[in-house]
């Protein structure tokens, strides 16, 4: 039997021991594997507590389980659920009970999902928020997930890609139609309008995006600066733990240290870098290539001066930075410098002034950063790339208007193969492993 048929199950829930273990098994043998190991069946999408017994009879555990016969199950095929206690030993008991039935075996990981979305359960993008939304360690990625997962950015590309698909149905009719190159303008003009349209929902939905593809993997602050100007000192304040080694002497810090924040919602990386300065020390030097490095991939950096710092030595780039002026319970004063940053912040890292109003403005640069709000549709470049791929083909097809049919005809066809791969129905193996693959087992 190929793989592809065979009956696959995998433990859902997460690692044991747990209080308890959820079992999936989803195939045309589910129904077997659920008499065999609880009896009859129990009745479809109803709570049953069962004895389960594997093939010598011997009982396995008390379990709940359900049946979910397909099409209307997670996978579209029949799926059997056994709720047991999450020890590892009642585990292994009822994996071998289950493989003892032929043609099952373990799933690979995502291999549920895979199911589900070849039986039409799930588009690309709603697998996409699927996998974001067991990933998301944020509400805001979170929420993120579960609009994705709900379809949203699919709904809208089902829509666009019909909408194309009919114009293109104009389009070759008047092509049909023609006689002598004459193309009738009674077709040509409503599927132009049409595209027209259809051009600008795309373009639309691409510029209210910000960065919220990035909302995933979080916005990178990197925190730089002179030596000794209270780096370290800030992140262990802002990561609320002791990260970083903070000490009086200068060139404390050498690599680079990271930190994930949960900022209201917004993921965030800080990161602590060396002292920048002049050094002899090879080590050193090497710390401050690695700073250098990273403030300049930073999408936000927080330039720290303290008492005596020589606070020109902030990165020039198009990163923006902001100047944080630290020790302010020292009484340093504002240095002239500070007129020229983007903005400037005067706190006592040590003692915590003016931090929260720091944290709140990171915050607020995170919003913008991401441009989320409830509207994000789209989540991944690849998304963005396949529907800028869409908006460009419409755009040639507008501007090939004059030129002849055909080209309008090509493009759209093209137009609309973007937005089918978008939605994953055509030419997507590649993509199709590499989604799938990061899934967990039992997922
Ligand atoms: N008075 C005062 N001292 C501070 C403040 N923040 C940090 N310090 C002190 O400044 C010294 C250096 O702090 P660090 O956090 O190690 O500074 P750093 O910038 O990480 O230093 P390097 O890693 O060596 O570049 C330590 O003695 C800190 O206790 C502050 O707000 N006020
Ligand atoms: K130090
Ligand atoms: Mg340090």
């Amino acid at each position: 039997m190929h793989p592809r048929d065979q009956t696959i199950f995998a433990l859902s829930s997460g690692r044991p021991p747990s209080a308890i273990a959820v079992v999936r098994v989803s195939g045309s043998q589910a129904g077997q594997v659920l008499t065999a190991l609880a009896g009859k069946l129990p009745l479809p999408r109803l709570a049953s507590r069962r004895l389960l017994r594997n093939a010598e009879g011997q009982p396995i555990d008390d379990a709940v389980v359900l049946w979910f016969p397909g099409p209307a199950s997670a996978t579209g095929e029949d799926v059997a659920e056994f709720h047991v206690h999450g020890g590892r030993a009642v585990l292994s008991a009822v994996f071998t009970a289950i493989s003892a039935i032929p043609n099952t075996r373990a799933a690979e990981p995502g291999e549920f999902t895979r199911r589900s979305f070849e039986n039409g359960k799930l588009d690309l993008t709603e697998a996409e928020g699927l996998d974001d939304l067991i990933h998301a360690d944020t509400d805001r990625q979170r929420r993120q997930a579960l609009r994705q997962l709900q379809g949203l950015l699919g709904d809208r590309a089902r829509d666009w890609r019909e909408r194309i698909i009919e114009a293109s149905a104009l389009i070759e009719a008047a092509i049909d139609f023609s006689d002598e190159g004459d193309v009738p303008a009674e077709l040509m003009a409503p599927a132009l309008k049409a595209i027209g349209a259809l051009h600008g929902e795309i373009t639309k939905v691409l510029a209210a995006q910000g960065h919220a593809e990035r909302l995933r993997e979080g916005l990178v602050v990197a925190i730089a600066g002179p030596p000794n100007v209270g780096k370290s000192t800030l992140i262990n304040q802002l990561a609320r733990r002791e990260v970083a080694i903070v000490s009086p002497h200068a060139g404390t810090t050498r690599d680079i240290i990271e930190v994930q924040l949960d900022l209201d919602g917004y993921p965030v990386t800080v990161i602590d870098t060396a002292g920048i300065r002049e050094t002899e020390d090879p080590v050193e030097q090497e710390g401050v290539r690695r700073a250098r490095a990273r403030a300049a991939d930073a999408d936000l950096v927080l330039w720290l001066t303290g008492p005596g710092a020589d606070v020109d030595a902030r990165p020039a780039g198009s990163t923006p930075v902001w100047m944080v002026r630290n020790k302010i319970d020292l009484g340093q004063e504002a240095s002239a410098a500070e007129a020229t940053a983007d903005r400037t912040f005067a706190i006592s890292a040590r003692h915590g002034d003016g931090l929260a109003e720091l944290i709140e403005v990171l915050v607020g640069f995170a919003a913008e950063f991401f441009g989320t709000g409830e509207g994000a549709l789209v989540t991944r470049a690849r998304q963005r790339d396949l529907l800028r791929q869409a908006a460009d083909c419409l755009q040639r097809s507008l501007d090939f208007a004059k030129h002849g049919e055909e080209l309008v005809a090509e493009e759209l066809r093209a137009a609309a193969y973007a937005l089918g791969r978008l939605l994953g129905r055509v030419d997507v193996e590649d993509v199709l492993g590499a989604i799938f693959q990061k899934f967990c087992i039992g997922k």
